[in-house]
């Protein structure tokens, strides 16, 4: 009998409940001791033997007087190394000490479930070893996109196809923020208020809005779906703070909703494979089905090379949500425990180098303010094609007959009333040569600055009303 084996064939024997760890019992912690509690019994079934509490860790216990005195303590490390723990769940978040706690747990062949996408995007490698080493289960699917079973279904129910491209909205803030935008036509800043008054977005946003927390997200989404390792430094990130309502309403004009999404692509090269993660607002048709994805939602499509098209929808934040998730986890942790099971490996076989982002091709929506004279927009079109950058469609938004239908057409604009702006759509293109358009056209005189530019994504359909095939 292998080592491994014979430390599940002894466990199976001697396990009469499963005792839990709970580390840190804030917004999530708090509603998985409340379904613990109050779905006890069904949860036995379930499992095979009753789910117990061994303790609580948390920082400061007379914080929490609804959780019975005796479970709680400050002690952390202790609580993780006690010996009649089988599970620990970690819900404290940070990358320490929740690194150095789980890595021990693992090594001593407890299981460990973690919400915690900060520290798997960041150490899924060593967990995933530990876990491998000791034949404890590593579960983590309330860690993207909260209560949707999006993880499980990759790892395991997608095992025999071939998953091609993993894109979405993961994180609720963000989509809570650019819903209202267009909803309300609010600036940035009036939708972060509202967002922080109704309890979504957090004292600092920053993690949300400068897309650190979907990026995360994305280099868990990418490890799994196309068995390889990517970190979140390994994703490119752009947040939404730059979004303007002109851009929201020009999204609009075009049949488009502005979305934060996270693109996890596998491109397949003469030179081979490469993985490419990303996170970024991009335009993307109303007809879409992302586009309707509206307030804290969440929703991702996976698709595979059988199976086609899949959307996963639901709520991706909020404690109830979250605890549904976990709860899954320590259950599947638990019945192993008990029967002697174990949960399937990370296989991180494939050892995918990541796309550079200059690679990475899109579609683009460029608003360029030109001094509305002669020529410019020859001028500005030649820069798109000297960079190689194809136009799909340009458009001309006020300028001397929309503003100013009596002034001197002398051509030598730049007085107030001949400014225009120039609204392009390109074909696509590579980011590298999009940047490189930008920058030159900053250059031109005839050219007062480039507005906004935002990606256009058709997620694998056709962007028909924004003119031209992809
Ligand atoms: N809230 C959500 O909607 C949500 C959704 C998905 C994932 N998550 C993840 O779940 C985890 C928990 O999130 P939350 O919203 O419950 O956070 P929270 O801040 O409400 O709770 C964390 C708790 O852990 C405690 N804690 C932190 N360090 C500790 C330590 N060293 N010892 C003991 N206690 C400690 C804190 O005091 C706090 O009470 C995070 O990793 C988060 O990213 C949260
Ligand atoms: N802050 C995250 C929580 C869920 O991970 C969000 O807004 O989606
Ligand atoms: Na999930």
């Amino acid at each position: 009998m292998s080592k491994d084996a014979g430390r599940v064939a002894e466990r199976s024997r001697t396990i009469d409940s499963v005792k839990v760890a709970l580390l840190g019992c804030g917004v999530v912690g708090t509603q998985v001791v409340r379904l613990l509690r109050e779905q006890s019994e069904e949860l036995a079934a379930r499992v095979g033997a009753p789910i117990e509490l061994a303790g609580i860790a948390v920082r400061r216990p007379q914080r929490h007087p609804d959780v019975p005195a005796e479970l709680l303590t400050t002690d952390a490390a202790g609580l993780v190394a006690r010996p009649d723990v089988d599970v620990v769940v970690e819900l404290m978040g940070g990358i320490e000490p929740a690194r150095d706690l789980l890595l021990d747990a693992l090594k001593n062949d407890r299981s460990v479930v973690s919400a915690n996408k900060a520290l798997l995007a960041e150490e899924g490698e060593a967990l995933a070893t530990a876990a491998r080493e000791s034949g404890a289960d590593l579960y983590y699917e309330a860690s993207v996109a909260g209560a949707i079973p999006l993880l499980r279904p990759i790892q395991q129910s997608l095992a025999g196809d071939r998953i091609r491209r993993v894109a979405g909205i993961v994180n609720g803030t963000t989509n809570f923020i650019l819903s209202a935008m267009e909803s309300t036509g609010a600036g940035y800043a009036d939708a972060l208020e509202e967002a922080g008054r109704l309890g979504y977005a957090e004292a600092d946003p920053t993690a949300d809005v400068d897309g650190y927390d979907a990026a995360s997200k994305a280099a868990i989404l990418a490890s799994l779906a196309f068995h390889t390792r990517v970190t979140a430094s390994d994703v490119h990130r752009e947040g939404i703070r730059d979004v303007t309502a002109t851009d929201i309403a020009s999204a609009k004009a075009l049949g488009c909703s502005v979305k934060l999404l996270a693109i996890c692509e596998q491109v397949d090269g003469d030179a081979g494979s490469t993985v490419s993660a990303r996170v970024y607002p991009a335009m993307i048709p109303k007809a879409h089905p992302l586009a309707s994805v509206s307030g804290a939602f969440n929703a991702v499509f996976v698709e595979a090379d059988a199976a086609g098209p899949l959307m996963f929808y639901g709520q991706g934040a909020g404690g109830p949500q979250t605890a549904s998730a976990v709860l899954g986890d320590l259950v599947a942790a638990a019945r192993n425990r008990v029967i002697g099971g174990r949960g399937p490996r990370d296989t991180a076989y494939a050892h995918l180098s990541v796309q550079p982002m200059g690679e990475v091709r899109t579609r683009y929506h460029v608003n360029v303010d030109v001094h509305d004279r002669a020529g410019v927009l020859a001028a500005v079109a030649s820069v798109f094609a000297e960079h190689g950058v194809s136009i799909a469609t340009v458009k001309q938004e006020g300028g001397r007959e929309a503003e100013s239908p009596d002034a001197d057409d002398a051509g030598h604009g730049g007085d107030a009333g001949t400014d225009a702006t120039l609204v392009v759509v390109t074909h696509e293109a590579p980011d590298a040569a999009l940047r490189a358009t930008v920058d030159a056209l900053s250059g031109l005189d005839s050219v007062r600055g480039v507005a906004s530019v935002l990606r256009v994504e058709g997620l694998g359909r056709p962007v028909h009303a924004l003119g031209g095939a992809q």
